[in-house]
């Protein structure tokens, strides 16, 4: 079912868990949907000095079941693009499309992962997942078997009772990407969801996000601060500059998966990349 595995730095062990976890595909119409579309977006904030601009004229369209990094240096934008884009902020110029209908405040049908959990330390892993359906019509059974479902394909079985504290760094992220999912979503917005992990967490849960997508089709957007995590996983690479945010250009990534870190063709992207921020 999975593509095999490439483990690219010594001592990545397989992730026994999420191998074994049962798959509950998406329904396949998801898979046709997903596509974003963001015209000429500027975003500024007012600050007592006067606005700040933050996103200056800001195109880029994601096509359905992409995978797109946002890369650019600390302040550029990057967060406040994906805000916009999960329906958080109302407040900017531009248009904001997601399968051709404007945004307009958030739903299950974009999944947005931080980069700390924000898990609610008195709730269960379970509980913490099934708030996606808060103010939905979803029957209780039906909520009942979709957590269950997502708790098990993101390899934690056994956990659902566990409170955050109990959890390490990686398997809190882990259910952060479960509550994700558990709406179903045709598009996940990822804010740096892997960068408060240690580096073999890391790569283990790229691994995982690459599975994810590959099963299930989901469009994926993903702000990162590592160059190396968004060649190993995105389509497409889109450089931002800061103040104001501006797309510097857009890199294409025309590898197959799995990726491996030390080809030529890898190689050449990140420092391409690398040179961008020298
Ligand atoms: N609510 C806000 N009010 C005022 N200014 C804000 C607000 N949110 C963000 N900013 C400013 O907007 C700019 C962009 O912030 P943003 O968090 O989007 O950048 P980023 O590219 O994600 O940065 P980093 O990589 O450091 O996380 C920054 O200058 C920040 O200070």
């Amino acid at each position: 079912m999975n593509a095999p595995l490439a483990y690219t730095a010594p001592g990545i062990e397989p992730d026994v868990a999420t191998e074994r976890a049962p798959r509950v595909p998406f329904p396949a119409a998801r898979r046709r949907a997903g596509g974003l579309v963001i015209e000429h977006v500027s975003k500024s904030f007012a600050l007592k000095s006067g606005p700040l601009l933050v996103l200056d004229d800001i195109s880029l369209t994601v096509e359905p079941g992409e995978f797109v990094a946002i890369v650019g240096g600390s302040g550029c934008g990057k967060s406040t693009l994906l805000r916009l884009l999960a329906g958080l902020d109302p407040d900017y110029q531009g248009r904001l499309l997601h399968d051709g209908v404007p945004i307009a405040g958030t739903g299950l049908q974009r999944g947005l992962v931080f980069q700390d959990h924000r898990l609610f330390p008195w709730l269960t892993v379970e509980q913490n997942v099934g708030l996606s359906f808060t103010n939905t019509s979803v029957p209780e059974q039906e909520r009942r078997e979709r957590v269950a479902a997502e708790i098990a394909r993101v390899g934690l079985d056994g956990f659902a009772d566990a409170y955050p504290h109990q959890l390490s760094g990686g398997m809190s992220q882990r259910a952060a990407i479960a509550r994700a999912l558990v709406g179903r979503p045709d598009v996940l917005l990822l804010d740096e969801p892997l960068g408060s992990l240690d580096a073999l967490t890391r790569l283990r849960l790229q691994q995982e996000l690459r599975r994810l997508w590959q099963d299930e089709g989901i469009t994926m957007l993903m702000v990162t601060h590592d160059i190396d995590e968004a060649v190993y996983l995105a389509d497409r690479i889109v450089v931002l500059e800061a103040r104001p945010g501006r797309v510097r250009r857009i890199q294409p990534v025309p590898l197959p998966h799995p990726r491996q870190r030390g080809q030529a063709g890898f190689v050449a992207i990140r420092d391409g990349l690398h040179a961008d921020f020298a």
